[in-house]
């Protein structure tokens, strides 16, 4: 039977404690508010038979959420009697129960499983830590997520954000004011042909008599005044700037071309029409220009019914033209189809303890739900987008590895999850004191290593895709049929790459598809180790036909962050169709999965063709080996090398003197005759 009770019904420790494990409970399941809420405050004041229809009578979600509560009701019915007979924890408790700071309600927990309820001031104990939380963390500020990372507690100091602020725009009105009274006299190559001149230039204001002396230099510098480029370099080559301050003192396009000057670059590395507004401080230091990369479009490739063009950034000659032939075959045979069974960015720290039993008790910790919710809220509250999947954890010996496995949206995340594993491990520094912490990157993840637990687990995008060629298309199309493809997949794919002892390698070129996507849409190019692993089959179906499938668990892709926000690398995802976030988040990358995985298959299925055909260098010859005479002088000087050594052995062999009687010859002598 429940009542409302004007004295505490139960002063029961473990009743309270069972009660703030609800209030745990409510947190979990977003749905804090239910305290003070009419269905909660109704079932306070309720008897149990009618508790039934209260509990229909709410919505769906909070009636779920009721219906978890009931073993509690008569512990929440303690409490708030409780609350009741004490103003002070009337005003403080609705804080703390609503508190989305999870971990304060589990701190209530520990507290009340420490407190001595015997002690006559318990409710005063009580009441006063109750205020003394709400101070530490009602009032703590809001945790905001960033677009970029490293951006924690510090940056929501107002007062010392003011302060930079004010020491900026006072570095930008003296900056102003210098140039006025000092007209800019620095090298500028922006252009190649200026460079040699601008060289010139620089040295000469280096030694320029009357030249500033260099403290004078530092000075103006450091404390923000305008100084001219051939002033920087002294103090670069003095040691006293550094390459990375150049940004800071002149701008993106200015620093780069000193930093060219400095590096004595020429002009073989182009760097002129580049928006390095979205390389600082986001995807490149030291920059001196851009490395360019021939692009390639292949399609239309159908994929699950829509028709796509693939840029493809290679310099490997015949590449794009075979994935070509792959896609052509696919649009003959209706298409290929793709889905993403499974997506999850990965991160594994590695902590200590001091023996291997306070290791298993991590892990037996997080096995327990509650408890595992609270490491999730902590990690999701670094980022808007990021949701904690799973941890997998692992023991070995007094080592634990923890591996974060996170729904990250339409960014790869790695970014993401490291930020959001670093906020759960501070918060597990805190639950486990004794715990040390080794690195935020235990290689348990596995990032850019070929790993088994990826291939077999999956990390990022797990995709696979399949297409059936009729004997006409192949023959067609591949000059060869069905069962000779096959076949020679079995012995390559398979048997091959087993006596190899690939990782992840039961494919023919997966990786050729999957880099040369990357560099063109600004993917991570080192993660091209794992998301090339796939595992291509080939076979003869009952009909005769040739069904093809490539199984890819690991594509660490996405369509927001990194090299994507780069104007070229963009136009390549739009190309697509899934460029920057997607209305839903995660849609766009997993369209991108599902492009990437029908390319692949589309290179298999050429390759295969060309290797049973015996194609591949004839073909390689023709279209990725240059016919330009690219090095004459180097070949010159080589014949030139060999020419003058054979010249040099020549002299070195000793000549007879004609003069010199002839020696005598030597007689072989069989050993026989010694006998
Ligand atoms: C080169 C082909 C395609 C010729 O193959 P083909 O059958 O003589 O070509 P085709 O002239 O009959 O044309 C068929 C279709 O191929 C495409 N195509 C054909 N040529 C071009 C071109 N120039 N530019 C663009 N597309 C081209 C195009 O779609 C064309 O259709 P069409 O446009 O005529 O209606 C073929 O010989 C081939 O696929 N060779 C294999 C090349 C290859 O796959 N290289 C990948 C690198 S190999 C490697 O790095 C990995 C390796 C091999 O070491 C891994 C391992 O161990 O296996
Ligand atoms: N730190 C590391 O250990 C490693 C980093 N990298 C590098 O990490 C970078 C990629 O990290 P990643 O985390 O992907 O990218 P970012 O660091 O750029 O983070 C993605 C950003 O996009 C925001 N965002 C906006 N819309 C969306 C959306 N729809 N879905 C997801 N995020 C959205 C996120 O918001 P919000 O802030 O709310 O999350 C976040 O700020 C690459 O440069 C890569 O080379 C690679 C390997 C390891």
């Amino acid at each position: 039977m429940l009542r409302v009770c004007k004295e505490p019904a139960s002063t029961n420790k473990n009743d309270l404690v069972a009660f703030f494990s609800l209030s745990i409970l409510f947190v979990l399941t977003g749905n804090a508010l239910l305290w003070g809420s009419p269905p909660f405050e109704r079932f306070l004041g309720i008897e149990e038979s009618r508790a039934a229809d209260a509990v229909q009578a709410t919505p769906p979600f909070t009636r779920r959420v009721t219906r978890w509560a009931r073993p509690f009701l008569p512990a929440a019915s303690a409490l708030y009697a409780l609350v009741e007979s004490s103003p002070a924890a009337a005003a403080v408790s609705p804080h703390i129960i609503t508190m989305t700071k999870v971990r304060a309600s589990i701190e209530l927990r520990k507290y009340l499983e420490n407190a001595d309820l015997t002690e006559d001031d318990w409710i005063g104990a009580l009441e006063y830590w109750l205020v003394d939380v709400w101070v530490r963390y009602y009032l703590r500020e809001p945790r905001t997520p960033k677009f970029s990372v490293g951006d924690e507690e510090e940056a929501t100091d107002s007062s010392s954000t003011s302060s930079v602020i004010t020491e900026i725009t006072e570095v930008v009105e003296e900056k102003e004011e210098s140039k006025e009274i000092r007209p800019e006299v620095g090298i500028q190559c922006n252009l190649d042909a200026e460079f040699a001149e601008a060289q010139q230039l620089a040295k000469k204001q280096e030694l320029a008599p009357g030249a500033r002396t260099l403290d004078d230099v530092e000075g103006d510098w450091r404390t923000g005044r305008r100084i001219t480029a051939g002033e920087s370099m002294r103090l670069l080559k003095q040691g006293i700037m550094k390459l990375r301050d150049l940004e800071g003192a002149f701008g993106n396009d200015e620093a780069i071309s000193i930093r060219r000057t400095f590096y004595n670059l020429g002009s073989g590395i182009p760097f002129k029409d580049y928006d390095y507004k979205y390389v600082v401080e986001s995807c490149c230091e030291n920059v001196v220009g851009y490395i360019p990369v021939p692009v390639g479009v292949v399609g239309p490739l159908l994929v699950n019914h829509v028709p796509v063009f693939v840029p493809m950034a290679t310099t490997e000659g015949a590449l794009v033209a075979s994935t070509m032939r792959g896609c052509k075959a696919i649009e003959m045979a209706g298409g290929v189809k793709s889905y993403v069974y499974d997506n999850g960015m990965t991160r594994a720290p590695v902590v200590s303890f001091p023996c291997a039993g306070e290791a298993v008790c991590l892990k037996r910790w997080m096995d327990i739900p509650e408890n595992y919710g609270v490491v999730k809220r902590e990690f999701e509250s670094t980022s808007r987008f990021a949701q904690l999947k799973r941890v997998e954890v692992i023991v070995d010996g007094c080592l634990v590895f923890l591996r974060f496995v996170a729904f990250t949206g339409d960014a790869m995340g790695m970014n993401m999850v490291s930020k959001g594993c670093s906020a759960s491990m501070r918060f597990l520094a805190e639950e486990f004191p004794r715990m040390k912490m080794l690195s935020l990157s235990g290689n348990y993840c596995v990032d850019k290593k070929p790993a088994a637990i990826n291939w077999i687990n999956g990390r990022g995008q797990s995709v696979v895709a399949e297409c059936v060629f009729s004997d006409a298309i192949v023959k067609k199309i591949f000059k060869t049929s069905p069962k000779e493809i096959a076949d020679a997949s079995t012995v390559k794919l398979q048997i091959g790459s087993s006596r190899a002892g690939c990782l992840g390698g039961s494919n023919a070129h997966s990786a050729n598809i999957v880099s040369a996507i990357f560099i063109a849409t600004g993917q991570d190019a080192a993660q091209v180790v794992s998301s090339s692993m796939c595992s291509t089959q080939m076979n003869v179906t009952e009909e005769g036909q040739l069904y093809v499938s490539v199984t890819m668990p690991c594509l660490e892709i996405g369509t927001v962050g990194g090299g994507t926000i780069l104007p070229p690398q963009k136009t390549c995802l739009k190309l697509m169709d899934c460029a920057g976030p997607a209305t839903v988040p995660g849609e766009h990358t997993k369209k991108l999965a599902e492009i990437i995985a029908g390319t692949v298959l589309a290179g298999e299925i050429s390759l295969m063709a060309a290797l049973v055909n015996d194609d591949l260098v004839s073909s390689h010859m023709k279209l990725n080996r240059s016919k330009l005479d690219l090095y004459p002088a180097e070949e010159e000087k080589t014949r030139t090398k060999q020419r003058m050594l054979l010249e040099k052995l020549a002299n070195d062999i000793p000549q007879r003197d004609p003069s010199e009687p002839k020696q005598k010859r030597i007689e072989r002598v069989e050993c026989s005759n010694i006998l």
